[in-house]
């Protein structure tokens, strides 16, 4: 019985979900080398399966099958790519139980969470198994007689497509989708914590009727990410890369793309600044932090990293956010009724440990948390200090857990140049009941993404992404699929 068979033992409605090796040209494969690696539960710190540890030779066989997929895939009818992802959504929303479940176990992500994810990603393929349904070029008004001039959308090609472990399925659809209703063929790097996730996407894919190379899953440890990358980077005949996790990679892939000067689109790191003015609804704010804050225990993109309290309402926010946090259930990410779990593992509680640390060495004061967790190496106990100082790490860098940092201002100027002193840019949120200010924040926060009396933002239909150094381009919406096409110029003439 092999290690994922006996983790997962009597849990599945569907076992067979559960695959350990790589998926390319439509077949199941170990990797060329043979070798496996384990990933570990970090509800439970436990081996939960040996998953094929391909490397680059590997990754080299997958995007031979993408690119020979293509020649076919690309003159599909849209009719028939969107059944296919039609059918795709239908099966992802049939199995979200046990999708859930693999998310859950090799994640920590809570399974209500995780489940909710399955479905966010399966609104993906439904979204783009529509869109592609109406997507076209536009004709142009001719300057001379006798001719028609158009323009006309063309899938780019082989895609390589590199994915995070703290959302495993829904940041891989949000990718796949768009690509696969362009016409487009895709090469999956998912993140080497939760390869299981992928895989049993894919399974899911094959069984919804996606053609053998049109998307390959090369699992592999973290030692073979940066071969892969590279790889991936630098072959002519991948021609577009989407890369979502932090900035640091994202410049070393964006930098690598420039020699086959590739599309590229990134989808990085966050420091949201969430503000909360004296006019807000306190309670609702506070709601809305907790929502944006906590999900998935703290390990989103779009957190937020830096929380401002406007100087009057400063005791009582943090007096009703202190209570609501203290009501927050902690445990095993699997089993029903924690609202948190552990993080992905013990190596980022012991950075965010070193971060709270040093906060509390310069001043910083805990009205809660900052105590080390009995449940386990990978659990982190949420934590809320105050009388911070902008020279701390908890001010400036992002926190990937259930940290939160309050700063006290006085006026809407200062805030504001608090929120944009940072490269980074992706999401911001501001929650007050005046709209001249609503719009004059909307505006003027330097992110690419902004909430207004709202803790949660992320939508399929809504484009996401960041500036500055949060990322380039947009995913979802009515665009999602404009960074996966070539859009190509005809001039028809001898029409006279
Ligand atoms: N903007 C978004 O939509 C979004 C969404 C989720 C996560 N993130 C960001 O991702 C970060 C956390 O996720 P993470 O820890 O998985 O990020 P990460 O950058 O460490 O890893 C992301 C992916 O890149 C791979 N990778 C690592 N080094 C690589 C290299 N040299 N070449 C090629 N691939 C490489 C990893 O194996 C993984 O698959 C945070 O900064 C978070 O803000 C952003
Ligand atoms: O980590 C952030 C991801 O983009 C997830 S979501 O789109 O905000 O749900």
């Amino acid at each position: 019985m092999t290690l994922a068979s006996q983790a997962f033992k009597g849990l599945l409605r569907r076992p067979d979900l559960i695959q350990s090796q790589g998926y390319i040209g439509g077949r199941w494969l170990n990797a060329l080398s043979g070798k496996t690696y384990t990933i570990i539960d970090p509800s439970l710190d436990a081996p939960l399966a040996d998953v094929a540890a391909m490397t680059a030779d590997d990754t080299n066989v997958a995007i031979e099958a993408a690119d020979e997929a293509f020649q076919q895939w690309r003159n599909t009818t849209p009719n028939h790519r969107a059944a296919i992802l039609q059918k795709w959504d239908r099966l992802l929303r049939e199995n979200e139980a046990d999708l859930g479940l693999i998310m859950s176990k090799e994640s920590g992500k809570p399974i209500a969470e995780a489940i909710g994810e399955v479905s966010y990603a399966a609104d993906y393929l439904k979204f783009f198994g529509h869109e592609c349904l109406r997507y076209e070029g536009f004709m142009i008004p001719s300057h001379a007689h006798g001719r028609k001039m158009m323009a006309i959308r063309q899938p780019v090609g082989v895609c390589a497509m590199i994915t995070p472990w703290n959302f495993p399925i829904g940041m891989l659809a949000r990718k796949v989708g768009p690509a696969l209703a362009a016409g487009c063929t895709a090469v999956v790097k998912p993140a080497e914590s939760t390869p299981l996730s992928a895989l049993a996407f894919a399974k899911l894919g094959e069984e919804a009727g996606v053609p053998a190379g049109v998307m390959n899953i090369v699992p592999s440890a973290r030692e073979a990410a940066s071969e892969i990358g590279r790889t991936l980077s630098v072959t002519p005949t991948v021609r577009k890369l989407t890369f979502t996790g932090s900035t640091v990679v994202g410049k070393i892939l964006t930098e690598q793309c420039a020699s086959t000067l590739k599309k590229v689109s990134m989808e990085l790191g966050g420091l949201a600044p969430f503000i909360v003015f004296d006019d807000a609804d306190i309670p609702a704010a506070v709601e809305g932090l907790v929502q944006a804050k906590f999900r998935n225990t703290g390990q989103t993109c779009v957190c937020p990293n830096r929380v401002y309290v406007q100087a009057g309402s400063f005791d009582e926010f943090s007096k009703q956010l202190v209570k609501r946090v203290s009501e927050l259930k902690q445990g095993v990410a699997h089993q029903r009724g924690f609202d948190l779990g552990p993080l992905i593992n013990s190596g980022a509680v012991e950075k965010l440990t070193a971060v709270v640390e040093e906060a509390i060495e310069l001043g910083a004061k805990p009205l809660l948390g900052a105590t080390k967790n009995p449940l386990g190496p990978a659990y982190m106990t949420p934590t809320i200090l105050t009388n911070i100082s902008t020279n701390m790490r908890v001010a400036k860098e992002e926190c990937f857990g259930p940290i939160v940092a309050l700063q006290k201002f006085e006026t809407e100027e200062e805030v504001l140049k608090a929120a944009n002193n940072t490269e980074m840019g992706l999401a911001a949120y501001a929650f007050t009941q005046d709209l001249g200010r609503a719009w004059r924040m909307s505006e003027q926060l330097e992110a690419g993404m902004v909430g207004l009396n709202v803790g949660l933002i992320s939508a399929v239909q809504a484009p996401f992404g960041g500036i500055k150094q949060s990322g380039l381009g947009r995913e979802g919406s009515i665009i999602g699929m404009d960074d996966y096409t070539e859009l190509k110029y005809v001039c028809m003439g001898g029409l006279a």
